[in-house]
């Protein structure tokens, strides 16, 4: 039986000796049977295909001091790494509760964590927006400790069917939840020009968004379907033809990762969903209760500083970080994505 199963379990086929698309990395999508090849992918300063890397765990565990038999809140599941550190630390005591609005990848880290004996009556998960936390409340109570790590996942930027990147060919889709509102190519249908420029300028930053805005709009008027991810790289590309060729490439690069993020934000209405959070969160920390959020993108943190500071003048926060903190060199040269990553906290009077 044994021969029989290795002749039936043929390797995902790929060119070449390497794979190198998201589907073909088939040992990085099963660590729990190739640990020892995800490792080595980790030690490289790469994030394995379908796995996400939490960041600045210390940190953050450092600040929200969690004791066993106080209750928390994940407001951000993701690859429930956060979660599974927090759940050590309440030491089978208390109770966490942890938010995804992802309903592709939520199931897959409920049945991981269950796997490693963190079940419903420690943790619950719930596919639902951070936005209505205090719905949360309703069941929790007062709430000893809340994480916010903002943003997507690394599997979810992975996967070129959730049409995230530019760098692989997939629908240009962008939403956290595709049950829910409309893709970006059917945002990108009906946009005006001017619409466009602001969405790129405040969601990010970018110094071309009036002729990027431009040439996609008229695309459209002329019939172009922007479909996928690499439809409008193309188009991002050529308007940008006219950088010197010297820079050129890297200019474009950074145009793109501008362009996706800008569009992101605006499917999943990331600004409104997190202003919501912070208006809420006074009420649904306990006294003394502690938050941390972490940031990557300059207009979140903009967000968090402010809020923390309103409320901190108000009297509502007892404490908030003097300054943002940002993970260690040594974990920036580890893993690359946690280079944007900005932590902001706050204590409840
Ligand atoms: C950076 S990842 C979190 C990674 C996680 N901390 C870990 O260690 O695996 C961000 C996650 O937040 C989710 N998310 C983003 N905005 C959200 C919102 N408004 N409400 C709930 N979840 C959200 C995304 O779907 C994604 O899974």
């Amino acid at each position: 039986m044994g021969n029989q199963e290795q002749k039936h379990q043929r390797r995902v086929r790929y060119k070449g000796t390497h794979p190198k698309t998201f589907k073909e990395k088939y040992k990085e999508l099963q660590p729990e049977k190739y640990a020892d090849d995800v490792a080595k992918v980790i030690q490289k300063g790469n994030t394995p295909a379908g796995m996400h890397r939490s960041i600045c765990v210390n940190e953050i565990l450092e600040f929200l001091q969690i004791n066993p038999g106080q209750t928390g809140l994940d407001a951000t599941l993701g690859y429930g790494g956060h979660t599974l550190e927090m759940l050590k630390c309440l030491d089978s005591k208390g109770h966490l509760y942890a938010l995804d609005v992802d309903p592709i990848e939520l199931p897959r880290t409920r049945e991981r964590l269950k796997h490693l004996g963190y079940g419903s009556e420690i943790l619950t998960i719930k596919h639902m927006n951070f936005s209505n936390i205090d719905q949360i409340y309703l069941e929790s109570g007062p709430l000893n400790f809340i994480l916010a790590d903002l943003g997507v996942s690394s599997m979810q930027i992975d996967n070129p069917e959730r049409g995230f990147t530019f760098k692989s060919e997939g629908p240009l889709d962008l939403r956290l939840n595709p049950e829910k509102g409309i893709s970006a190519a059917e945002r990108l249908k009906t946009i005006s020009q001017d619409e466009l420029e602001g969405m790129l300028l405040e969601n990010a930053d970018e110094p071309n968004s009036k002729i990027i805005a431009r040439a996609i709009v008229s695309k459209i008027k002329k019939g172009t379907d922007i479909s996928t991810t690499t439809e409008l790289q193309q188009i991002i590309k050529d308007t940008l033809k006219f950088i010197p060729e010297k820079n050129r490439n890297d200019e474009i690069k950074k145009a793109c990762q501008r362009c996706f993020q800008a569009l992101r934000i605006d499917v999943n209405s990331e600004f409104e969903a997190l202003y919501e959070f912070l208006e809420k969160l006074p009420s649904v920390l306990a006294e003394g209760g502690r938050v941390a959020i972490l940031s990557f993108h300059s207009g979140e943190d903009r967000l968090v500083k402010k809020s923390f500071q309103h409320f901190l003048r108000e009297g509502v926060y007892r404490e908030v970080a003097p300054n943002v903190i940002r993970p260690s060199a040594e974990e920036c040269n580890s893993n690359p994505r946690a280079r944007s990553a900005k932590l902001r906290w706050a204590i409840k009077a």
